[in-house]
């Protein structure tokens, strides 16, 4: 079983709302190569599979390509550029806390770094996740106010005991969500930004199920949560995630659904629209992984 940073009480040295400090000198050096790793394989592959302004994103943020960023540092950057700012946490943190910080536009990272030898997937969000894979796409104006939608949307569910059919929502979009862009599919999920494995399986293979957003079919589907999805919604773009997120009636979404069964990842559901447009080709492994020509 990993190790899993998954916590219902605050550790040692957490404050009340969950933050914690990133300690940003404890890292090694060998932490900082891990990143560093990470960071340039990412964005090699992500070239064609990200959506275009995660790549705008990641420019911004470009120092961080050196090592392990010092959050208040990367904030020196973030707030004047998305009105964000992102807080270290432990791990995962309930839920509470989580819409809390988003709702107030602060974004929850996590404070350690997967080992090296989980470089290309890790089972649970680590900093480089977080960092890399969530924070460039708070530039985009519409997704960032989806995300304090959400976090707003996530504290009025958690007084109706509706807390975890959004967590689905936040999976289904904000950790694997795939966009259609001129003609194109390509991932804006933090989880497949960070992960090149599930990137590519996501946008390139026939095997999973793929489906234009519906919020309720979302908030009906169970996920897995430490193996690559086997359904992905596909949005039409950011702007109207942010509407139907603003619309949603989600107390009547709740009273519909609490009351049956949750869809398994592999079910198809009536009225399912398909996303049956164009893939990604798989590319050849990107440059780190081109074999060396033998001298
Ligand atoms: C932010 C992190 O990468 C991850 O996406 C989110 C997902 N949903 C969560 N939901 C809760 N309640 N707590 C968390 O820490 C997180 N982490
Ligand atoms: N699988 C993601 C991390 C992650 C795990 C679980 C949920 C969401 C994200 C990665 O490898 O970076
Ligand atoms: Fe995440």
């Amino acid at each position: 079983m990993p190790a899993s940073h998954i916590y219902d009480a605050p550790p040692e040295g957490a404050a009340a709302d969950w933050t914690i400090d990133q300690d940003w000198a404890s890292f090694t050096f060998k932490q900082h190569e891990t990143w560093r790793t990470l960071f340039h394989q990412q964005s090699a592959a992500l070239a064609r599979y990200a959506c275009r302004d995660f790549l705008k994103g990641l420019k911004l943020l470009g120092h961080i390509a050196r090592g392990i960023p010092d959050f208040a540092d990367l904030n020196r950057r973030l707030g004047p550029a998305t009105g964000w700012e992102v807080v270290a946490v432990p791990g995962w943190i309930p839920n509470r806390p989580f819409f809390e910080h988003l709702a107030n536009r602060r974004f929850p990272a996590a404070n350690f770094l997967r080992p090296p030898e989980r470089i290309g997937y890790s089972e649970e969000p680590d900093m480089f996740h977080d960092i890399f894979g969530h924070v460039p796409m708070l530039i985009n104006p519409a997704f960032s106010q989806f995300l304090v939608a959400y976090g707003e949307a996530g504290l009025r569910a958690e007084k109706l005991g509706a807390a975890d059919f959004l967590g689905r929502l936040w999976l289904y979009t904000t950790e694997f969500g795939l966009v259609v862009e001129e003609g194109e599919l390509r991932a804006f999920g933090g989880g497949l930004l960070s992960s090149y494995a599930e990137c590519v399986a996501a946008l390139t293979s026939p095997a999973p199920r793929r489906v234009w957003l519906d919020i309720e079919r979302v908030m009906r589907t169970q996920y897995h949560f430490d193996r690559f999805q086997h359904i992905y919604f596909v949005v039409e773009g950011f702007v109207h995630l942010l509407r139907a997120t603003e619309e949603a009636d989600f107390a009547g979404i709740y009273r519909n659904i609490s009351g049956e069964p949750a869809l398994q990842p592999e079910d198809g559901f009536r009225g399912d629209r398909v996303y049956d447009g164009p893939l990604q080709p798989v590319r050849r492994g990107p440059a780190f992984m081109k074999r060396k020509p033998r001298r």
